[in-house]
């Protein structure tokens, strides 16, 4: 039926160009292309890089890695063509040498419907210097070998790929007269077209496009035996050598054997008996990700064309029959249009997915969305309702959502009572279906925007970045580089109330330089004024005597609801009028500065109400700006949903030296930290199985808690400390987290100092056996006294926690101790997280190579 881009047509070569340079050879790659065109007057000239184009298939391929949309109609026409003078355009900046896609309107009869050519213009002298491209010799005699860079040629690859070539070329015999062409002095017709088949060639020829091109699999073979550190080939087992695994059969070599296991890779790491077969799929994600072992053993430009070999072969590519979207496979014409849409699947594998057209979202069958892609494809048929396996009894254009699609409709103050069915369109207009008005705009809000960050749920990748925290900001990077995929680690964080975790949060955006939006900015500026007032409020309602009717009706209202921000907002809504000269009369009073000056005394007044009411008057200007410390101390945080999200990366530290592991400044590895309030976690934590992506969990506990009680709803009182060890007895039981890696952060330990000086650790009853032994030893740190009594009481905490940790799990805790005020505390416990996810990569890797049948990564891929 369609064919994309069929064929491979040497077009033409020439000896000498317009500059009687001997050297310079043009050289034409024509495909045929059906389709209307981009524009019809004006040949459009679309960059592609030549050096990935040794097939037609692959050429096919590269216009759709490279994102370039094309239009498909039928019929496939050939037609016969005089040619233009191509190859006059300017050179292509970005590929050097290489190549160009025209597009361009057929000169006469209606039955051409459009020809796609990419011309090769090659200039030997140039590329010969420019690594990894691929030419054609200009050679009379030789005009079909194919040459390669020069440490391509070392691996013999110019002569397989010539072999290839040659087949294509021969293949193509009577369509393209390529020898008529070398030698010619003038430039010459850079594409030439064939006569128009008859309509019964045609049709025969179509049908044979109309089924996908299928490639044999070829079964996993389990080689090894389960013997560690086996090269297939030698059969010399040594576990520490690094070993190269065939991307089809999953066969392990050693550097000594796999050039003579892989031959040239002219489709990248693959068997010599494996090349032809499809990849393993478990292995998509490392194609074209070069191993240390092969970098170490080629020279880059090698290793680069083999990788780039590796991706953009045909046979590597994905089966479209594979991949089913709304339970109906695709051909290839679909999956061109999946892959060649403005914003295609990222990390397409095969696999059942959903699709709405309406929206564009697009997900794993039975899972929440993952991406918003394109809307409006013509693919797969009309969406199930339990498409993704969604129990919230919403519905988005006829989908039942999940829960983290609820939260993000919650958060964008959308009412979900009573069953309804939304309708969005794909830049996120919403409306109640059978209503007939928009009421609003998703992606502008954005409170939506931190909670898809946090909950990972898509955006569309042309929303603006808020503050650093949208997952997707990358999309455009990673669309370019095709399937080099980000790694993002996930980070948790989740405590008790008052455990520190938003200082943590904010603290962590300080350290790893996570701009703070203008909302944020100004929302935390409301905040720390609100604050303000409330200290102010608190230190009224300590003071005996009041100057003015005013205050004393201050203090009435106070006294109502006390405490309560809403009731402050009546009395001073923050930042819309200025109240500095109020709080300044206040200050000069007498009667006030001595209830300052007891303000320890008052229980109410939060130990960093100080550090703002020593400067109250500066703080409740009209133009005062938050300095970083101020957001740092500011009580709260402005999030919806008690969510926050940040993406960051670990910034090198000077005493990394060389012992630092490869991917230390990878930026494909970054890290995203959530912060999630417990409240918002719902009833046994059953909100939880939102976060089922996350790869740490860091619960964080307040060391000070175990003296402090909290009144529950019903009036019960608890201890602070009981209540944080029963939420996290639910976080770390979730079946949601089974399989989770869990630090645990014993935060505020300045404050732990000051306290077990004055209150036993023993007043909560999970500690009640505390008792630090005074020994008559002096301890190894510190010559002459015992570990200070809050060291000694960190450990006993940690411990606790410890085993409460392995009785539930089984497994073993991380414990990281911490001051939320001190950044330092709060980066060294960040890396001990990133370390704790790599060790299990590690060792996930090994067990995975060598003792699983599963999958067999290559053993030191990087990027
Ligand atoms: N001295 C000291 N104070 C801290 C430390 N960590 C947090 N705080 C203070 O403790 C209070 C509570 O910290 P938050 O970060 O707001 O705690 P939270 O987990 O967000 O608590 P919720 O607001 O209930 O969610 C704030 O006033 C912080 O300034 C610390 O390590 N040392
Ligand atoms: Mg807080």
């Amino acid at each position: 039926m369609v064919s994309v881009l069929r064929s491979i047509l040497p077009g033409s070569s020439s000896k000498t160009d317009d500059h009687g340079d001997d050297y310079n050879v043009e050289y034409s790659f024509a495909m045929e292309y059906t389709g209307p065109l981009v524009n019809d007057d004006i040949p459009q000239v679309i960059p592609i890089d030549v050096r990935k184009i040794p097939t037609a298939a692959m050429a096919a391929r590269a216009v759709i890695l490279n994102n370039l949309s094309l239009p498909i109609i039928q019929p496939i026409v050939k037609s016969d063509h005089s040619g233009k003078k191509l190859s006059e355009e300017s050179n292509l900046g970005k590929f050097g040498s290489s190549g160009r896609v025209y597009s361009r309107k057929p000169e006469n009869g209606s039955d051409r419907e459009g020809v796609l050519e990419i011309v090769h213009e090659l200039d030997r002298a140039k590329s010969s210097t420019s690594s990894g491209t691929l030419g054609f010799s200009n050679s009379q005699n030789d005009s079909n070998h194919f040459w390669g860079s020069e440490d391509v040629e070392d691996l013999n690859i110019s002569k397989l790929e010539s072999e290839e070539l040659s087949s294509e070329i021969s293949s193509c015999e009577g369509r393209v007269d390529v020898g008529n062409h070398v030698g010619q002095g003038n430039r010459i017709p850079a594409v030439t077209f064939c006569d128009l088949p008859s309509s019964d060639a045609t049709s025969e020829e179509s049908d044979d496009q109309e089924e996908p091109e299928i490639f044999p699999q070829k079964p996993r073979a389990f080689p090894n035996d389960g013997r560690k550190g086996l090269c297939n080939k030698c059969q010399k087992i040594n576990r520490f050598s690094d070993k190269e695994f065939c991307i089809v059969c999953g066969a392990k070599y050693c550097s000594k054997c796999l050039i003579r296991a892989m031959g040239s890779m002219p489709e990248g790491r693959k068997c010599i008996t494996c090349i032809g077969y499809r990849i393993d799929e478990s292995k998509r994600a490392s194609l074209g990700k070069c191993s240390r072992m092969l970098k170490r053993m080629l020279t880059n430009d090698t290793a680069k064309q083999i990788m780039s070999n590796e991706r953009s072969c045909e046979v590597n590519q994905l089966s479209p029959h594979l991949i089913c979207v709304n339970d109906k496979p695709l051909c290839l014409e679909e999956l061109v249009i999946l892959q060649s849409c403005k914003n295609p699947p990222k990390k397409l594998r095969p696999g059942n997915y959903w699709y709405d057209k309406v929206s564009g979202f697009w997900g794993k069958e039975g899972q929440k969305p993952s991406q918003i892609i394109s809307a409006q494809l013509a693919l797969g048929s009309q969406i199930r309702e339990d498409a993704s396996n969604g129990d919230t009894k919403v519905y988005i254009n006829n989908r039942e959502i999940t829960k983290p699609e609820l939260w993000m409709l919650k958060a964008a103050g959308i009412h979900c009572e009573g069953e309804p069915h939304f309708w969005v369109t794909a830049d996120g207009s919403y409306q109640l279906e059978g209503m007939n008005y928009v009421m609003g705009k998703l992606w502008e809000k954005t409170t939506v925007r931190i909670v898809c960050a946090a909950l990972s749920l898509p955006l569309p990748s042309d929303t603006s970045n808020p503050g650093g925290e949208d997952v997707d900001k990358d999309t455009d990077k990673s669309n370019s580089k095709n399937l080099e995929q980000k790694t993002m680690n996930k980070f948790l964080l989740v405590g008790f109330d008052q455990s520190g975790t938003s200082t943590i949060f904010k603290q962590a955006k300080i350290l790893y330089d996570v701009p703070f939006s203008e909302d944020e900015k100004q929302n935390i500026k409301c905040m720390i004024q609100r604050n303000l007032y409330r200290y102010i409020c608190i230190l009224l309602e300590g003071h005996e005597h009041f100057e003015t009717e005013y205050l004393i009706e201050l203090r009435r209202q106070h006294a109502d609801e006390p405490g309560t921000s809403g009731n402050l907002d009546a009395i001073f809504p923050a930042a819309t009028r200025e109240y500095s000269h109020q709080v300044e009369e206040l200050w000069k009073d007498k009667a006030f500065q001595a209830t300052y000056k007891r303000r320890n005394e008052l229980p109410m007044l939060p130990r960093v109400a100080n550090y703002f009411l020593d400067r109250a008057v500066e703080i409740s200007r009209m133009d005062y700006e938050p300095c970083q410390m101020d957001i740092l101390y500011a009580e709260g945080i402005t999030s919806s949903n008690g969510i926050a999200s940040m993406e960051f990366s670990f910034p090198k530290l000077p005493q990394d030296g060389y012992m630092e592991p490869l991917d230390q400044n990878d930026p494909l590895i970054s890290y995203q930290l959530i912060r999630v309030h417990s409240s918002s976690l719902g009833e046994n934590c059953k909100w939880l199985e939102m976060f089922e992506d996350v790869d740490l969990v860091i619960y964080s506990v307040s060391l000070t808690d175990y003296d402090e009680y909290y009144e529950d709803i019903n009036g019960v009182c608890t201890n602070k400390m009981m209540a944080s060890k029963k939420l996290f007895e639910n976080i770390v039981t979730h079946p949601t987290f089974a399989d989770k890696h869990f630090l645990l952060i014993l935060n505020k330990f300045d404050l732990l100092e000051e306290k077990i000086e004055q209150v036993p650790l023993a007043q909560c009853e999970w500690f009640h056996d505390f008792k630090p032994v005074i020994s008559g030893h002096p301890h190894k740190n510190n010559s002459n006294n015992n570990p200070p009594l809050a060291q000694r009481a960190f450990h006993y905490i940690a411990v606790k926690f410890k085993r409460l940790f392995d009785s539930l799990t089984g497994q073993k805790l991380f414990v990281s101790r911490v001051t939320g005020l001190e950044a330092d505390t709060i980066d060294t416990a960040l890396r001990y997280g990133r370390e704790i996810l790599k060790w299990d990569n590690e060792i996930h890797t090994i067990s995975m190579n060598e003792f699983s049948s599963e999958s067999i990564e290559p053993s030191t891929t990087s990027a």
